[in-house]
This record gives C-alpha cells, structure tokens and sequence, in this order.
C-alpha cells in the first residue's frame, strides 16, 4: 500500500482481517505478548453479540481493550465512532506506539482501510492491511467466497496461517503468492510472526506493558509512568521485510481501495437486508447464547457433532459445572475443525456459558432451542461424562492431529 510516512507524532494503525476462524486473534495475542518495549492499542470488533475475541485479548493481559463489538465494523459503526476509539488512543500520554484494529472475521477491509484513511484524526496514519488466512480451509473458503482474492490483493502482509494443519502448505502458499499483489506473504502457525512484520518494535526493556481497560479510562494519566515522551512512530514497511515480495518492482498505487450488534441472547442477526448485499457477511446470521446454568457435556456434544454444514464458526466459554468446578472450556469450531481449551475460571466472574455461533443458511431460533436444552442443573456429574469433551482437548502446542 502506499500510504503516507508517519509524522513524527502519528501512530501507525494497522488493519488486521482475515476470514472467521482465520486466526487473528490468536496473532493479535502473539503481537500483545512479543511486542518488545512497544505498546501496542487494540481495537477488537466482534461480529457477535457478545465479545469474545474481546475478552480472548484482555483476558491473556489481565486487563483490557478496546471492544466495538457492533456488528461487522465495515458497515454497523459508523466512522466517527471509530474515530472515537482512535483518539483516546493516540492520546500522547498513553504512548501507544501502534494500534491494531481486529476486524470481525465477516469485515469488508477495504472498507476499513477507506474509514481509516477518511479519519481526520492529525495523530494516527494508516498502517496497513493484514490479512490472515487459515492454510488449511483456504480451498473451500474461497470456494464459497471468491471475494477473499480480491482481498488478498489488497493486503500489504498476508499470513499464511495454520500450517500445521494444512495437507500441503507449499501448495496454498505458492497460491496465495499468485494472489496478492505487492504484499509480503509470510507462513506462520499460531500466528507467531516476528512482529517487526507489523511495527518497528521497540527493545524489551523498554517494556512498559500494554494499554489497559484502566488506562484509558482513568481520569489522571501519570504521563511519565506512560514514558510519553518516548513516543514511537513507525509505521509498517511491508517493503523492509524478510519475505517474498512477488511484485517488489510494481509502482502498486492502489493500495486499499475502498466500513450490529445483536444484545438479545439467541436472537438471530440478519446482515442479508441491511444494504451491503455484496458484502462478505450479507449471508451470514449470528446467534449468541448466555446460561448461567451450567451445560452438560454429553449434550453439549451431540449438539456440536451434528452442526449443520453452515455454522461456520463457535467461540465462547462453556461452564461444564460439577464435571469441572475449576475450569471454563474455550471452544472454538472452524468449519468441522472444533477444540476445547480449558483454562482456571478468573476469580470473582460469574460463571456464564458464553457462545457466538456464526453461520450461513442456518435456523438461529432452532439452534438456541438445542443449546437451550444443554443446560444440566444435575449437582453431580457422572463418571464418564466429560470423555466426549475431552477428545477435543489439545495443548495447542501439540495441535497437530485432527481427531476426527
Ligand atoms: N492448528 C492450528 N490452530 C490454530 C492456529 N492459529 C489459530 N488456531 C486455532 O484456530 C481457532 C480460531 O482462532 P482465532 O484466533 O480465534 O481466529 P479468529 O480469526 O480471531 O476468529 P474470528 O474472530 O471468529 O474470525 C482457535 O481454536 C485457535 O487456537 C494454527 O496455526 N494452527
């Protein structure tokens, strides 16, 4: 993209897109823990109603981060309101060296890039567009949605995501080469990407911590707590970076050419009639479910064993009650791919079944009466209850085998 140099003050806003299961916020999270000394904003857009990439991001930092969960970013939030998020984030005393937008995985971006490039905002300057893309889906994602090529050519970095996963990842790669135009394509599993790819990182100890919920809602920032003086600008040179550059010499002008949420609980979302028929989320509903009754796993899983073919994706947290009193399940599904992550309940929240399910074609109503009848208030669980669940556990580390 050719984008503006950064002024001294203005700080890089980086685009990062890519379709639903993609990996984005699992990058985002990798950037937040090895940025260095950087400091790094997030703003996270959740297609759903309820804010689970949002909390995915805090919940890894102890704190927080900006949420517009709003429906698609593209079209549901309007300009200014993003303008909004990037002020209190350019604020010079919160020294935010770059900022990264996470856009939902249904996002149109080069409507984003055109909201960012319409931003009058004097200290903050496009950063560019990246696009992540999940290896092993990547055949029938564009199958279904020849709109991802186009995206493609739009991104200044592509990441090639997933490769552990991906049959022949030399195949997709060469593919995805032949698809962008001037950007950088870079391979990656668990979206561990030097971050250099993104920003010029700042050394370690320089470290003083990502921005926190606090930070920007506190009423007397200590400015020198912030280091705000040593306010770094950098913006993303896709062209200084350690990877294959198809069209290094193409003068590629273009750069990005080109913008609800859903607060009743299992209330479908219809993005079909809303005017952005051409846009990747026209086709798709969301539904978003909250128990504060536990579910029971054996339902739970006949539930998620016979998904229909179009519900794309599933993330949340699942409170199993007394077949786990110590941990909530993370649950992410992409396409057939599904995984429970269990990690300790955070002190002092409530325990809450939350779940985002994403999809095309699908009966909302239908599928929140299925999950509505998950719920289990049974005090005891039995013996073998949590094996079904359980086949889907993995150390993400070792995420290397389907179990399907
Ligand atoms: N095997 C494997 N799994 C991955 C990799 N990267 C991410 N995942 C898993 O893929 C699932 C989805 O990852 P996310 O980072 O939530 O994807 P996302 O693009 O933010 O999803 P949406 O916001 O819903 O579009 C999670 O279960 C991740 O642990 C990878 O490189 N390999």
């Amino acid at each position: 993209m050719s984008q503006p140099s950064p002024k001294p003050q203005q700080i890089p806003v980086v685009v990062l897109a890519g379709f639903l299961g993609s990996g984005k916020t699992t990058l985002l999270n990798h950037l937040l823990h090895r940025s260095g000394g950087s400091r790094i904003g997030a703003i996270v857009n959740d297609f759903g109603a309820i804010e689970i990439d949002a909390m995915a991001v805090a919940g890894a930092l102890g704190d927080s981060t900006v949420s517009l969960g709003n429906g698609c970013l593209c079209c549901a939030v309007d300009a200014s309101e993003l303008d909004q998020y990037l002020e209190r984030l350019a604020e010079p005393s919160l020294g935010i060296d770059v900022i990264v937008i996470e856009a939902s995985g249904l996002a149109e971006p080069q409507e984003l890039v055109r909201m960012l490039l319409a931003s009058e905002h004097p200290g903050v300057v496009c950063g560019g567009l990246v696009e992540v893309v999940d290896a092993a889906e990547f055949d029938d994602t564009r199958a279904r949605h020849p709109e991802i090529d186009r995206h493609l050519a739009l991104a200044d970095l592509v990441v090639v995501n997933k490769l552990d996963r991906a049959e022949d990842g030399e195949r997709v790669l060469r593919l995805v080469r032949s698809l962008v135009d001037r950007a950088a394509v870079v391979p990656a599993t668990y979206g561990r990407i030097d971050p250099e790819f993104l920003f010029d990182c700042r050394p370690s100890e320089e470290r003083i911590g990502q921005l926190s919920f606090d930070d920007l809602h506190a009423d007397d920032l200590h400015s020198d707590d912030l280091h705000a003086d040593d306010l770094h600008t950098d913006d993303l040179h896709t062209d200084d970076l350690h990877a294959d550059h198809p069209h290094e010499d193409d003068p590629h002008e273009g750069g990005p050419r080109g913008h609800g949420h859903d607060p009743h609980d299992g209330q479908p979302h219809q993005h079909g009639a809303d005017g952005h028929a051409g846009h990747l989320h026209a086709a798709y509903d969301s539904l978003s479910f909250v128990s504060r009754e536990p579910l029971d796993p054996r339902r739970l899983m006949t539930f998620l064993d016979s998904r229909p073919e179009g519900l794309y994706r599933i993330k949340g947290y699942v409170d199993f009650g007394p077949y786990d009193v110590r941990n909530r399940y993370v649950v992410h599904a992409v396409g057939r791919f599904l995984r429970f992550y269990p990690e300790p309940w955070p002190g002092g929240d409530e325990r809450l079944t939350q779940l985002v399910l994403i999809g095309s074609g699908i009966d909302a109503s239908a599928l929140d009466k299925e999950l509505e009848e998950c719920r289990s208030e049974a005090p005891h669980a039995d013996e073998h209850g949590m094996w079904g669940v359980l086949r889907y556990v993995r150390d993400p580390e070792e995420d290397l085998v389907d179990p399907a």
